[in-house]
């Protein structure tokens, strides 16, 4: 995935720059990028909304939201200030075609006509049509531009071809840049790394060495202020369908041609096609879904997700499902695929299981070796290996583990996955985003699990928050005969 770090001036509209996601991410990502010297100069931030504020207005709440949420060691009040003079604000409707446009255009007038323009949408995907309608209309969108879009990608097959067809109607699709904030995580790249760069493990990377695959996201976080959305969407729309399949498409692919964007996407697609499909009837048996129930996290009571909500509610805030991706390479090999709400800590990972040892040398059987890929936090990677015990007087095994830290040769902090997607978008460079078809074969494998859950074919279990999630689990994943890595002796 090599390209050039530089950026040609830009003009960055984002739609939503009001909402959580702009304050919490967006800006500080971009005040980032501008600290290590990739936001050129010239570089423009229009934010919009329909809340009527000054320019003066929106440039405080943007002070504010840096001071909130930048790291100590990146905040630099000069810099900040250099930051927010190149913060606009036009109050507007993205889908009232009467509104402000011309408040737009009157900004954006101000830029050379072929300065690239990346229309960031981080409002509700119900209004990605209307808003992409309405730059059309105005002729707002020029061969220089390009459209981010915020997930969800629709809440099935069906809502997410209708919003890629809207958007379609007026961006080519390689114009369209889908985040997945997952792909801009430094360390989900360095899965790409670690397999095909590294021959100890290119070598082994098959069904005849590895027993299986976990992918986890676990938070301790409830669904804080987002309760709307998230009960409306649950655990696996809202991880698996798109942040943990991207991640199991880079661990099963075959290795891509080069590190060009269609030659990953094509190599992704591939995988997301390959998966077996698990029909409505075997649901049951081949996920578990769960909510949390009241808890304790870090010595502090935590109430369970429906006193959360304040109502009933069939959403899941746990998901796990068994996948097999039907390929000679990964003949039967189960990836386990599981996320969390509440649970006892927060970490992404990957782990991957190696078979046992059939030699016959040792007192000792030996265990599987296992290579843990820390996503986050503590990001790096550790090795558990067969060693001989050396307190033991005959050829006793042990695990021994080895440990490595994706941490930058300068000793900086780890970027924030925003801020390589939101440059990378200006560099109209994809390889990080996810691609129409991808967007649609994960939705296509995922249907039946939903639809068997809406019909309750599958029980909801419960587990206290503070907990790596439901017993169900632990018996579920012992089935194929694995173990997660919590019960793991190391
Ligand atoms: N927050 C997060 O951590 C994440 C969010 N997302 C996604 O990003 C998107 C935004 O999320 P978030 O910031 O949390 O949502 P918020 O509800 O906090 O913000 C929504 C934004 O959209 C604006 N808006 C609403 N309607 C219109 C309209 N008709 N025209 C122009 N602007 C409009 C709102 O401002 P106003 O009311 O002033 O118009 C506000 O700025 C959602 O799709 C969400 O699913 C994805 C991943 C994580
Ligand atoms: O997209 C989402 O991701 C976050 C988790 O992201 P992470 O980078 O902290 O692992 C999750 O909290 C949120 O519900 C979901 O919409």
């Amino acid at each position: 995935m090599a390209h050039s770090q530089q950026t040609a001036p830009f003009d960055y509209v984002i739609f939503g720059a009001t909402g959580d996601l702009t304050m919490r991410k967006l800006l500080p990502a971009l005040y980032n990028q501008l600290r290590v010297g990739h936001v050129p100069e010239e570089a423009r931030i229009i934010g919009t909304a329909r809340s009527s504020l000054s320019r003066e207005e929106y440039v405080a709440r943007a002070r504010e939201a840096l001071e909130t949420f930048l790291p100590a060691e990146h905040r630099d009040d000069a810099l900040i200030e250099r930051f927010l003079q190149k913060v606009h604000y036009v109050t507007l409707d993205g889908t009232k075609s009467d509104h402000n446009w011309d408040d737009l255009k009157a900004v954006l007038d101000q830029s050379p006509a072929d300065r690239i323009r990346v229309f960031y949408y981080s409002t509700a995907p119900q209004l990605f049509e209307a808003i992409s309608e309405n730059l059309h209309r105005f002729g707002f969108i020029t061969p220089q531009s390009r459209v981010v879009l915020e997930k969800p990608i629709g809440t099935d097959s069906a809502s997410a071809r209708a919003i890629n067809d809207g958007v379609s109607r007026f961006f080519e699709e390689n114009q369209i840049f889908r985040i997945d904030h997952y792909l801009g995580k430094e360390t989900v790249q360095d899965i790409i790394a670690l397999r095909f760069a590294n021959p100890i493990f290119n070598a082994v990377w098959s069904a005849e060495h590895i027993q299986s695959i976990q992918i986890t996201a676990a938070e301790t976080v409830g669904v804080e202020g987002r309760a709307s959305y998230y009960d409306t969407s649950g655990a696996l729309r809202d991880m698996i369908q798109n942040h943990l399949l991207q991640v199991l498409s880079l661990c099963a692919m075959e290795a891509p041609a080069d590190l060009e964007a269609d030659s990953v996407r094509d190599a992704k697609v591939n995988v997301l096609k390959a998966l077996r499909p698990i029909p409505e009837e075997k649901v049951a048996s081949e996920t578990v879904r769960a909510q949390y129930v009241k808890g304790e996290l870090k010595g502090k009571p935590v109430p369970g997700y429906l006193e959360e909500l304040g109502d009933d509610s069939n959403t899941e805030t746990y998901a796990v499902m068994r996948a097999y991706v039907d390929t000679p390479r990964w003949k039967d090999v189960p990836f386990y695929i599981r996320t969390a709400k509440r649970s006892t800590r927060k970490v992404s990972e990957v782990i991957v299981t190696f078979r046992k040892s059939a030699s016959s040398l040792f007192r000792t059987s030996a265990t599987s070796d296992r290579l843990v890929i820390r996503l986050q936090p503590d990001e790096g990677f550790g090795l558990a290996l067969n060693v001989k015990n050396p307190a033991a007087a005959g050829f006793d095994l042990q695990h021994g583990t080895m440990d490595g830290k994706f941490a930058p040769a300068d000793g900086s902090l780890i970027p924030d996955s925003y801020e390589r997607l939101m440059l990378d978008a200006v560099r109209g460079y994809p390889a990080l985003f996810i691609r129409r078809d991808e967007v649609e074969a994960a939705w296509a494998w995922v249907e039946p699990t939903l639809k068997a859950w809406a019909a309750n074919k599958a029980p909801m279990a419960h587990y206290p928050a503070g907990s790596y999630g439901p017993e169900e689990a632990r018996r579920f994943i012992a089935t194929t005969g694995d173990a997660w890595h919590e019960d793991m002796a190391d």
